[in-house]
């Protein structure tokens, strides 16, 4: 049986993070925790491109993957709230995302919160736990797969 399964090592790789300024008191703290993430597991190339909300994410992903990196996290909070188009914008959004990653074969983490409300968002972008972190985590990993998958 041959196994295979990314580690967490950054050092060497070149990481872009995509993140939306909607909703941003919540977007900026999933940013921090992953480029938290990424410093201290020794990552030393990191672009950040910021975008006005979720909707422009995907563009921004494909551009930066055109410009040579070796994984994107893409980062953004989507609240229901108000606005009826939540459902668009999200489903939209993954959509797009997958869609890049498996056409370029390049990682890209989905790390768009979606919520009903702004209570529920703080609660899944992370209380206890930052979400960013997290979904930094999961970049590292898939990089390092896909590395080994070549
Ligand atoms: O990132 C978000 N964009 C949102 N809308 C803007 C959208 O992402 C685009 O920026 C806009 O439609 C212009 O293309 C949101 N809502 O509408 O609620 C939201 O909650 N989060």
């Amino acid at each position: 049986v041959e196994e295979f399964e990314g580690e967490f090592k950054g050092e060497g790789l070149k990481l872009g993070i995509v993140v939306s300024r909607f909703n941003d008191l919540l977007t900026e703290e999933l940013l921090r925790g992953a480029l938290d993430c990424f410093r201290r597991h020794g990552v030393e190339e990191v672009k950040v491109v910021r975008v006005p909300g979720a909707f422009e994410i995907p563009l921004a992903v494909k551009k930066l993957i055109e410009k040579g990196v070796d994984g994107v996290l893409a980062l953004g909070v989507v609240i229901r709230g108000e606005t009826r188009h939540y459902e668009l914008v999200s489903s939209q959004v993954a959509k797009a995302l997958s869609q890049i990653s498996l056409d370029t074969g390049v990682p890209v983490v989905f790390g768009v919160v979606t919520a009903e409300d702004e209570l529920q968002a703080i609660g899944r972008a992370g209380v206890k736990v930052n979400r960013g972190f997290e979904y930094a985590l999961t970049t590292l990993e898939m990089v390092n797969l896909v590395k080994k998958l070549y």
